[in-house]
């Protein structure tokens, strides 16, 4: 499955190359876009009494006039609404030459009880928020509850962000081109896409591989290549061997979660690093974790130094006062070799407590840094971004400033590494939504880690494998399940 997500500026790249490259003009790919929706109609609404097309005044109003010209031609009963003629000239100007459907103008649009919509107001060129008559008729079709289809997004969807400008159809089904765009992934333009079709319209892989796409959706082609699979002559150490920090006693249960994760996600040992008044508490629930009595950070270090773990969890269940914070910047510099890190929860809040701290290019000092802050953890460390109103953007601008990978939590993750790559996770579910699960990936992505998995890798592979799991389970679910769920997913990924 092609995985790259395509901005904008990046497909229009594509589609100016496809040209000048032949053999088809801008106006075959309107061709060959209109009809892949015309196509999709037809099929998905064979019952539909009668299909309203409102076309805008560019190229996504073009893929319209295409639409409703087949529709017509194999006897659908279709009318046309346009907001303005075609630029004199163009690709659409062309298009609705040859629709032989007489347009009446979106102002005079009112659904029709038992029909559908085609959306070919604004697609990859949104510029603006939607006002005027195209705000009234998407108020309009929503209070009539009739079905949209959208050509490429829904109209008002930012290809780019997902951001609404304005407002919006909530589509049945988008139907875009070549790739998906970030704003079919991103929320809230995900929930207003509905289904997605991806639509080849005869643009080949070269022309998408020249555009150089950075983000991706996430999924097992983007990381399968570096999945661990143990050798014949593995041991338990040699398949790594994570540390978990452990909180105070009131606050032990998130580090076990993350170290039983772990350990289901690979590693072949894991231990569990405890303040000694924690020990009873731990020990009373742990029997493949291994338990080591942690309470300085000199202790810290000796283990470190003598059972060489491969990879450590820091943050869930700790203090998020400052003095969490500035140990691990003591361990980290103080480490016998430098680990690839999972840094999450209170960890998180502790280093927003302390500016500067996160300041620098913090995921230097470590092998493979890899943090995870949900929306209140990010606007704490990176209140400046705040206002970027990407979050693939904030992601991206986050992992550079720290050096480090940043996995941005919610249900459209994003996964940004300093290099510039990013992915948006699409198999999340809200059954997630429940206590503990963000402790669980910490210990998923870290067992990856511990495995040799680079950091990129290891936390798009830790958070599609903890969506796939959740999803399995569904209802009911609460973090405790999703370790149980993982060997499954494994299986069917290594099988
Ligand atoms: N390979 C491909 O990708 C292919 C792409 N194709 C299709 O082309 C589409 C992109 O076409 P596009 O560039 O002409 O932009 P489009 O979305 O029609 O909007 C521009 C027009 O809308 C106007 N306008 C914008 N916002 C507005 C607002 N809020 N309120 C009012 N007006 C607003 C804007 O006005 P202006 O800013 O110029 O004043 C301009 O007139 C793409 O989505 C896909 O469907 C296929 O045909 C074939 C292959
Ligand atoms: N509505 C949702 N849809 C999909 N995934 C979600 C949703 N809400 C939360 N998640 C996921 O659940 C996890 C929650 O992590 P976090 O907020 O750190 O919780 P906790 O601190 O309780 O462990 C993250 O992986 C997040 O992406
Ligand atoms: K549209």
């Amino acid at each position: 499955m092609p995985f790259e997500l395509l901005l904008p500026d990046e497909m229009a790249a594509c589609d100016r190359r496809a040209i000048a490259t032949g053999p088809f003009d801008g106006y075959q790919f309107m061709q060959r876009a209109g009809a892949a929706v015309a196509a999709i109609v037809l099929e998905r609404f064979p019952a539909a009494s009668r299909v309203d097309v409102l076309c805008g005044p560019g190229n996504n109003g073009g893929d319209g006039y295409v639409v409703a010209e087949l529709l017509r031609r194999s006897g659908v009963d279709v009318a046309v609404y346009a907001e303005g003629p075609p630029r004199d000239g163009s690709d659409a100007a062309l298009a609705a030459a040859d629709c032989k459907v007489w347009p009446q103008p979106l102002a005079a649009f009112a659904p029709s009880a038992g029909g559908l919509v085609v959306d070919a107001v604004y697609g990859a060129g949104l510029a603006r928020p939607v006002g005027g008559a195209a705000r009234r008729a998407m108020e309009s079709v929503r209070t009539a509850g009739v079905p949209v289809v959208a050509v490429d997004l829904p109209s008002g969807v930012s290809g780019a962000t997902g951001e609404i400008l304005g407002e919006t159809f909530q589509a049945a089904v988008t139907v875009t081109f070549v790739r998906k765009k970030p704003g079919h992934l991103l929320q809230p333009g995900r929930t207003a896409c509905g289904e997605v079709v991806v639509a080849d319209i005869g643009i080949g892989e070269d022309i998408v591989a020249a555009a150089g796409a950075t983000c991706f959706e996430n999924g097992p082609e983007l990381w399968k290549s570096r999945f661990p699979r143990p050798a014949v002559d593995s041991h338990k150490y040699s398949r790594g061997h994570v540390a978990v920090f452990s909180g105070a006693a009131s606050a032990t249960g998130a580090a076990r979660l993350s170290a039983l994760a772990a350990a289901r996600a690979g590693a072949g040992a894991v231990t569990l690093l405890s303040p000694s008044e924690a020990l009873a508490a731990n020990a009373a629930h742990l029997t493949s974790i291994m338990l080591r009595k942690a309470d300085t950070r000199e202790e810290a270090l000796a283990f470190f130094a003598d059972r060489r773990p491969a990879a450590f969890v820091y943050g869930p269940g700790l203090d998020a006062s400052a003095e969490t914070g500035r140990l691990l910047f003591e361990l980290i510099d103080r480490l016998p070799r430098p680990l690839p890190a999972v840094v999450d929860a209170s960890a998180l809040t502790s280093l927003a407590a302390e500016p500067g701290l996160l300041a620098g290019p913090f995921g230097g000092r470590a092998a493979d840094l890899v943090i995870t802050p949900h929306e209140g953890e990010f606007g704490r460390l990176f209140p400046d971004l705040r206002k970027i109103p990407s979050k693939l953007e904030r992601a991206r601008r986050a992992a550079d400033r720290v050096e480090a990978t940043v996995v941005y939590k919610g249900p459209d993750t994003v996964i940004a590494a300093p290099d510039g790559r990013a992915a948006i996770n699409a198999n999340g579910t809200p059954w997630l939504a429940t206590a503990g699960s963000g402790d669980v990936l910490s210990g998923i992505v870290a067992g990856f880690l511990a495995q040799g998995m680079p950091g990129f890798e290891a936390a798009c592979a830790g958070v599609w494998i903890h969506a796939e799991a959740a999803r399995r389970f569904g209802p009911g679910l609460i973090a405790e399940d999703i370790p149980g769920e993982l060997p499954a997913v494994l299986r069917d990924l290594l099988d």
